[in-house]
């Protein structure tokens, strides 16, 4: 489709203009401050089914230009009562060498260095264009990545970066445990009605973001933030993928709720 960048004049002040939603209402990111916050005791823990893929199973990781995303089996979903949402793809958001800071969602004001989503849609819907389409199309897992020991379990996928540098190049790696790479915590997490985070920014997701980080260690976070270009292998101005995060938008009169007490 149309383009649209990070930064510069296709950058996110612009994206309204080719994408209406984008400058609409029930916008994502948003911070996760105090005064929005409510309890919801009635949140249960976020249900994974079929999350421990077979090795025989095989991913297609791809650079679109924007982000790495990793293709996921529909054998992959989650149940979140009444609906179950089939996986569709995980992708990240990070920083760069400057900052290190590149989370989507924050934390009592606090950017994370990385973050990584697994969409889903509604098992309801006959595809994932259909899904999008619609307010209970799509649900989301956010990942919060903060700095720490190496982290075998994304290893499996940022060793495979050199492989699709560029725009469009895609490389299939054997299935593994998705299960690892979501925190161990999944009775904690920041729930609200929100849109994507990209365009055309529908404002038809449910987000689940995890309280807890999972960690990866700095020399994982530093080949995220160093590997890959937006543009396209032949391009005589290649441009390096870094801060790939939408600002925070406004949280109109939405609470965010929470499935913990403190
Ligand atoms: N950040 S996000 O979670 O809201 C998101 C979801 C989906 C998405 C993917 C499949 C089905 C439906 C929605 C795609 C992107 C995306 C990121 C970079 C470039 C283009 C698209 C981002
Ligand atoms: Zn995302």
């Amino acid at each position: 489709g149309q383009s649209w960048a990070y930064t510069g004049k296709e950058g996110e002040n612009s994206w309204a203009t080719k994408y209406s939603f984008c400058g609409g209402v029930y916008q994502s990111p948003l911070d996760f401050h105090g005064s929005i916050l409510q309890y919801d005791s009635t949140l249960k823990p976020i249900q994974l089914y079929g999350y421990n893929a077979s090795s025989t199973d095989y991913f297609t990781v791809s650079n679109n230009g924007h982000t790495v995303s990793v293709s996921l089996p529909p054998s992959m979903y989650i149940e979140i009562p009444p609906f179950r949402y089939i996986a569709a793809q995980l992708h990240f958001h990070w920083g760069s060498l400057a900052g290190h800071e590149g989370s989507e969602h924050c934390i009592g004001g606090k950017r994370f260095p990385a973050e990584m989503h697994i969409v889903h849609y509604n098992s309801k819907y006959v595809d994932i264009g259909t899904a999008m389409e619609v307010a209970d199309g799509l649900a989301v897992l956010g990942i919060l990545i903060e700095v720490g020991s190496f982290n075998p379990a994304y290893e499996n996928i940022i060793s495979q970066l050199a492989h699709i540098k560029f725009k469009g190049q895609k490389f299939n790696i054997p299935g593994f445990n998705v299960r690892h790479l979501v925190p161990e915590r999944l009775d904690e997490y920041y729930r609200y009605e929100g849109s994507l985070t990209t365009p055309p920014c529908n404002p038809s997701v449910l987000w689940s973001v995890f309280r807890n980080p999972v960690f990866i260690s700095e020399e994982q976070l530093h080949l995220l933030e160093t590997a890959l270009y937006c543009t396209d292998q032949n391009s005589s101005a290649p441009v390096e993928m870094t801060d790939n995060y939408r600002t925070l938008q406004q949280e109109g009169d939405r609470l965010v709720s929470v499935s913990f007490r403190e």
